[in-house]
């Protein structure tokens, strides 16, 4: 390991709704190290936003609240202080969303909203002193300066004729097109780490996959860290170098996109792996149920009422820790316990499953944990066997 630029420690984050208390995010640990980037990868609604927007300093409070957890940026807590939040966000990172639609203004065009960001880098409170200075007119300001920066980026991006966009509004593009609009102003301000949340999902596959490139481009050119939010495993074996999956507010799984892809170790990466379509495969096995109700979250391991390989008595009364692997891998899931080797555990879990779905797991919603006279000790000694 080398240097963290950015690490979550043990995040927390509850939403008051009309249902009640939402426990969302729960004990959430991240590291980004310098120059790398990391996806956090699970499915719809399991608290992927929430995560980005804490780090961004975006999460609205109310409704929601961050309980517990910490967030260094180059050794600086920032959830402790509003102001260093402010001041690395403004001066450090930058962000790409998911919807060019609605996070480009209608009613301005591309150059002049370029020239808005360059003049006030994301500055929510722009005080008398800047605006003054900037009528006055600093040197790195000037509208020559900035026009040149506008096109060197846009061009940089492989947007065909850069002057004639910067007069344009948001509505006349293409959704590739405003998509690559939005990396360029994110990248106006400097930043040396990006965060993106699902910035391709909305756009075709082709396009998508010149976007990813073109993002990998600027990051590698820029020496950039940064964080990808996607659901999609494909996109994340492109553009990361490490991937979490995250379960209902929960890291299942940390590891190296080949580890990930190919030898998923956690029962719900193996089901998130298993459940990519692949071309020459009709039949492939998805995970049944649902992400739990967030005011009720299941007891012990959060993943259990849906897990092939639950042991009754274990996984739904203890909460499994990040168990630590070999090369970095890390998994949080009772059956490496006890430092089994990531095959054998491998083969106990599909063997469960099996078992599982043997005895008649009920389609749908999944009928909980098996009853079993097997206890986690009894797996492991038969993963130890087969070890030998
Ligand atoms: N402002 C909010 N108020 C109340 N609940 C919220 C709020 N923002 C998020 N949540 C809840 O937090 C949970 C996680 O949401 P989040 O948007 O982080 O999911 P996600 O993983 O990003 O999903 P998707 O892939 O669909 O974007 C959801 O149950 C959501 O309803
Ligand atoms: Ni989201």
């Amino acid at each position: 390991m080398t240097d963290p630029i950015l690490e979550l420690r043990d995040l927390e984050v509850h939403f008051n709704t009309f249902d009640g208390r939402a426990e969302v995010i729960n004990g959430v640990d991240l590291t980004v190290e310098e120059g790398e980037t990391v996806a956090i990868v699970g499915e719809s609604g399991c608290g992927k936003s929430v995560t980005a927007e804490t780090v961004m300093g975006m999460l609205p409070q109310p409704p929601g609240e961050i309980v517990n957890g910490e967030l260094y940026y180059r050794d600086e807590e920032l959830l402790g202080d509003e102001t260093a939040h402010e001041r690395v966000k403004t001066e450090s990172l930058g962000m790409i969303f998911q919807d060019p639609m609605t996070s480009l203004s209608p009613v301005f065009t591309v150059g002049e909203m370029m020239r808005d960001v360059m003049t006030y880098q994301n500055k929510t409170n722009v005080g008398w002193l800047e605006i003054f200075r900037n009528i006055v007119g600093r040197r790195d300001v000037s509208e020559a300066d900035m026009h040149d920066r506008c096109i060197e980026l846009l061009d940089r991006l492989q947007i065909p004729d850069p002057e004639g966009i910067l007069d344009r509004y948001p509505i006349e593009l293409s959704g590739g097109m405003r998509q690559r609009v939005l990396i360029a102003m994110a990248m106006l301000g400097e930043p040396e780490f990006l965060i993106a949340d699902e910035p391709t999902t909305a756009l075709d596959v082709t396009v998508q996959d010149q976007i990813l490139d073109l993002l990998s481009e600027q990051v590698k050119r820029e020496d950039l860290s940064m964080l990808y939010i996607t659901h999609n495993l494909g996109v994340a074996r492109r553009i990361a170098d490490r991937i979490y999956v995250m379960y209902a507010g929960e890291i299942a799984e940390v590891g190296s996109c080949e580890d990930i892809l190919d030898e998923p170790l956690h029962p719900y990466s193996r089901g998130l792996v298993d459940s990519v379509p692949k071309l020459t495969e009709f039949d492939r096995e998805g995970i049944e149920g649902l992400i739990p109700n967030y005011t009720e979250p299941p007891s012990g391991c959060r993943f259990h009422p849906r897990c092939p390989a639950a042991v009754a008595g274990e996984c739904d009364v203890t909460r499994p820790p990040r168990f630590e692997l070999a090369d970095g891998r890390e998994v949080a899931c009772l059956l490496y316990e006890d430092g089994l080797s990531p095959a054998a555990a491998n083969e106990i879990a599909a063997t469960e499953a099996d078992t599982n779905r043997g005895s008649g797991t009920t389609h749908g919603r999944s009928s909980g944990p098996r009853e079993s006279d097997e206890s986690i000790e009894s797996l492991t000694q038969r993963m130890e066997d087969a070890n030998e």
